[in-house]
C-alpha cells in the first residue's frame, strides 16, 4: 500500500500482542488501556484470530467453507482435588485419592455437556451450508426440529464438529503420588471446558458438580470467562459484509458461515470497543489439520501465508469506505 501510495481515508488500528497464549494481559490488555487513554472508545469492528477456512472438514458439505467467528465459546479452568490420610500401601484404603478422582474425571468424560445444537449461531452457520450440500444432508438441516438428535450424535463424533455444538470437557493436568509404596495424600486434576454461548459458568458448574456426584472430591474455580456475545452478521454489518468480500476475493467458491470460536482469543479485551468483533484466520485447513492445533506438526503451506498476507490487504482497503458494498476495485491490487 506504501508503494502504491495508498492512504486509508478512515482510522485503521493494528495491534500486536505477544502473550495471547496466556490470556494477553501484558500484551492486548495493555493496548486496549493505551487506547482508552488515548480516548479511543469505539471501533466499527474488530478483527483478530480466529475459526479458518475449512475444506472436506464438514461431512457432505463441498468446496470450502469460510467459517467466520461471530461469538466465542467461554472458558471455565477447574482444579477437582481429593485429599485422604496417607499410609502404609501394605494396608490401602478400600479407595485411594488417585482412585476417587479417577472415577470423578471419567464421570465428566462420560457425560458430556448436553448439545446446544438449535440455540444459536451454529444453527445458521448449518442452514448457510444448505446450497453446497448434498441431498440427504439438505433434508436433515432443513428440518432440524426433527433432526436435532441424530444430528447432534453425528456431529460429536468428531472433535473439531462436537466442539461446535456443546460445552466440552478436556482434562489437562492429573497429578498425584510420592512414592511406590505410599498413600497419596493428595490427587489433583484440571478440567478445562469451553463454553458454549448458549450457557454460563454457573451452569457448568452446576452440572459438573451433579454429575461428579462425590462430596470428597474439592472443586474449586482457576479462571473462567462467560461466552462473548454475538457479533452482527446479517446483510447491513458492514464489518461481517466487509469479512465476507474479502474472503471472496482470496476465495471466490468459499461459502462464508457465520460460526463460534471454539477457542479463546484476545478478543475479549476489545469486547468494549465494539458490539461487531470477527474471529477469523485465513488459514486454508484440510482433514487433518484441527488436530495440530497445540499438537505435532502445526503448520501453513507457503502458498497460503501468500493468501492470509492478500486476505488482509482486502479487508484493510474494503473497510475503508464510508458504508455498504464495500468490494474496491479493482478486485486485486496485490
Ligand atoms: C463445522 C465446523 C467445524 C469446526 C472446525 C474447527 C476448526 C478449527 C478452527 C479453529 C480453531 C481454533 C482453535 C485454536 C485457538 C488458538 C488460540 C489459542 O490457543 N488460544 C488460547 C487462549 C487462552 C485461553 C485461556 C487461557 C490462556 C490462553 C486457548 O484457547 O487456549
Amino acid at each position: 500500500m506504501l508503494s502504491s501510495n495508498i492512504q486509508p481515508k478512515r482510522s485503521l488500528y493494528i495491534s500486536f500482542g505477544h502473550d495471547e497464549e496466556t490470556r494477553g494481559n501484558d500484551g492486548a490488555a495493555q493496548v486496549a488501556e493505551r487506547l482508552k487513554e488515548k480516548g479511543v472508545t469505539e471501533f466499527e469492528f474488530v478483527v483478530d484470530e480466529g475459526m479458518t477456512v475449512l475444506e472436506d472438514i464438514v461431512d457432505g458439505v463441498a468446496g470450502p467453507v469460510a467459517s467466520v467467528g461471530v461469538s466465542e465459546k467461554g472458558i471455565v479452568v477447574l482444579k477437582l482435588s481429593v485429599e485422604l490420610a496417607p499410609g502404609h500401601s501394605s494396608m490401602p484404603p478400600r479407595e485411594t485419592a488417585i482412585g476417587i478422582l479417577a472415577k470423578a474425571v471419567s464421570r465428566l468424560e462420560e457425560n458430556p455437556h448436553p448439545s446446544m445444537l438449535g440455540s444459536g449461531v451454529e444453527t445458521d452457520m448449518f442452514e448457510s451450508l444448505v446450497p453446497k450440500m448434498g441431498y440427504l444432508q439438505r433434508v436433515i438441516i432443513s428440518n432440524m426440529w426433527l433432526f436435532r438428535y441424530p444430528l447432534s450424535w453425528l456431529l460429536s463424533r468428531k472433535p473439531a464438529t462436537n466442539a461446535v455444538i456443546r460445552t466440552v470437557t478436556a482434562v489437562t493436568f492429573f497429578n498425584s503420588g510420592i512414592k511406590f509404596n505410599i498413600i497419596p495424600p493428595v490427587a489433583e486434576a484440571l478440567v478445562n471446558h469451553r463454553i458454549h454461548p448458549s450457557q454460563t459458568v454457573q451452569e457448568v458448574l452446576d452440572y459438573d458438580r451433579a454429575v461428579i456426584a462425590d462430596p470428597r472430591v474439592k472443586m474449586e474455580l482457576v479462571y473462567s470467562m462467560e461466552p462473548h456475545p454475538v457479533s452482527g452478521y446479517g446483510q447491513s454489518d458492514f464489518g461481517y459484509q466487509v469479512m465476507k468480500t474479502s474472503v471472496n476475493q482470496i476465495w471466490p467458491n468459499a461459502t462464508v458461515v457465520p460460526a463460534i470460536m471454539v477457542g479463546n482469543t484476545d478478543t475479549v479485551h476489545f469486547l468494549n470497543f465494539s458490539g461487531d468483533v470477527y474471529r477469523f484466520s485465513p488459514t486454508h485447513m484440510f482433514p487433518g489439520d484441527p488436530e495440530r492445533f497445540h499438537g505435532i506438526n502445526e503448520r501453513m503451506s507457503v502458498r497460503n501465508y501468500g493468501q492470509v498476507v492478500n486476505f488482509f490487504y482486502h479487508v484493510i482497503r474494503n473497510a475503508d469506505q464510508a458504508g455498504l458494498s464495500p468490494a474496491h476495485s479493482p478486485h486485486s491490487d496485490l
